[in-house]
């Protein structure tokens, strides 16, 4: 499948990338991010950029955007875990940004995705401002915290024990591990070999390893790296923390290697990006503003590419049944009314009690915002107002979303 795109100074054909360009349209990715790509970091990231799921924007033959996906699994609530693009590797060189490439790769994306069966399609964003005009919205936000100065209160959960692995070790265990934790908050991805094959070096190679161990056995692991800050005139700063992963079974797991990371000699303050909005840690502590919220972000965001079958699939709460009308001009086989209930939901010719599009749709799917918040700001048409509260316990979950994996 080949598109032509007309550019004011050219064509564009959008095709699928083919086995031997994967390097040349890696070489785009990398001079857009200000990376030069070597032949030493081409033979690191090989396996993890292979031709397949990825499309090239060619003018003059020359591959000048591309983007690109893996297939995994993505947890919605309620528990079952959806086929999904994990979406990655956009770029447009920047001599050709501006000319409507990404809009010309996404659309050629999208469609195959949905050809695939993918339900989902996932991301996480440079830049805010991109990808809501190809209907992803932010379906999941994550905090950074900086802790100093902390101890725990004498309730919060202890026991267990943490041992630090050697590199060869947990690389073979900590992708294990997570597996077998499962996907325990909607917007969690399974982390499929093609995932691991750069992140194993990369995450697991260039970080610490923790792990804890419970009654039932190994329940947790971190990985983090330290930065030195001591100078001349502070001699006794320390080093910081840097948590680059973090995932346990339960809260005690979590309490387990938050005490670990805390008595590590030398350093005077940890620090973790991305945790999730209701990360427990400080309501553990004796004084809770020694975990400061030091940021606050979008972390993953969703596109439905397959409407019915991803509102058919997630739990929904109690309340009276509401009629969502949703316009998707990019792939019109989910423009349509769906019914949401209880017990599920389902396409109807039922009179519409809201109507959006599907980026707002995708900020409301995991949870992450009520639809009156959304309503109040503007994304969310309310035709009927009595709608609106049952429309917010029946979107409502018990967990916060969070990805957790970066890619
Ligand atoms: C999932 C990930 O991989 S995230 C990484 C994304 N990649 C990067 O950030 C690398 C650096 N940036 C780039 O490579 C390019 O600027 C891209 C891929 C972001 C955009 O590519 P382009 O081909 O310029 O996008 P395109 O011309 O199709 O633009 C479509 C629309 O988005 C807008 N847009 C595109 N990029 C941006 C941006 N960075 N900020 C704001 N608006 C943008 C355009 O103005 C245009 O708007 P319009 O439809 O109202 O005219």
């Amino acid at each position: 499948m080949t598109i032509t795109v007309r550019g004011s100074s050219g064509d564009y054909r959008i095709r699928p990338l083919e086995p031997g360009e994967e390097r040349a349209a890696f070489e785009v990715l990398g001079r857009a991010l200000h990376r030069t790509v070597t032949d030493e970091y081409w033979a690191r990231r090989e396996g993890s950029f292979p031709a397949e799921r990825r499309f090239g924007a060619f003018a003059s033959g020359e591959p000048v955007g591309v983007t690109g996906s893996f297939a995994t699994r993505l947890a919605v609530p309620g528990g079952k875990a959806l086929p999904a693009a994990a979406v990655d590797g956009v770029a447009v060189r920047a001599d050709h940004t501006r000319r409507g490439v990404l809009t010309a790769l996404m659309a050629a994306q999208l469609a195959d995705c949905a050809r695939r069966g993918d339900v989902l399609a996932v991301l996480h964003a440079s830049e805010a401002t991109i990808y809501g005009r190809f209907g992803y919205g932010i379906a999941s936000r994550g905090q950074s915290l900086r802790v100093a100065g902390a101890s725990f209160r004498a309730d919060a959960p202890s026991g267990g024990e943490v041992r630090l692995l050697g590199t060869a070790e947990a690389q073979e265990l900590v992708p294990r591990l997570y597996a077998e934790m499962g996907l325990s908050r909607a917007g969690m991805i399974e982390r499929r070999e093609v995932w691991w094959s750069y992140a194993r070096e990369r995450l697991i190679g260039e970080h610490q390893v923790a792990v804890h161990s419970g009654p039932r056995g190994d329940d947790g692991f971190v990985l983090y790296r330290t930065e030195d800050l001591r100078t001349f005139d502070q001699p006794n700063l320390g080093a910081a923390l840097t948590v680059g992963d973090l995932h346990a079974a339960d809260t005690a797991a979590v309490a387990g290697l938050w005490r670990f990371l805390l008595r590590v000699d030398l350093v005077s303050e940890v620090r973790a990006p991305g945790r999730p909005l209701d990360d427990p840690l400080a309501a553990m502590l004796t004084d809770p503003r020694a975990c400061a919220v030091t940021g606050l972000d979008d972390e993953s965001w969703l596109r439905l590419v397959d409407v019915p079958a991803a509102l058919a699939a997630r739990e929904w709460g109690p309340g009276e049944p509401v009629v969502v009308e949703v316009a998707d001009p990019q792939l019109p086989a989910n423009s349509g009314r769906y019914r949401i209930t209880p017990g599920g939901a389902e396409a109807t010719t039922g009179a519409a009690d809201l109507r959006t599009g599907p980026e707002t749709l995708a900020m409301l799917y995991l949870g992450d915002r009520p639809p009156s918040a959304l309503a109040a700001a503007g994304r969310l048409e309310v035709l009927n107002p009595a709608a609106l509260p049952h429309a917010d316990t029946l979107f409502a979950t018990r967990v916060t979303p969070w990805c957790g994996t970066p890619f």
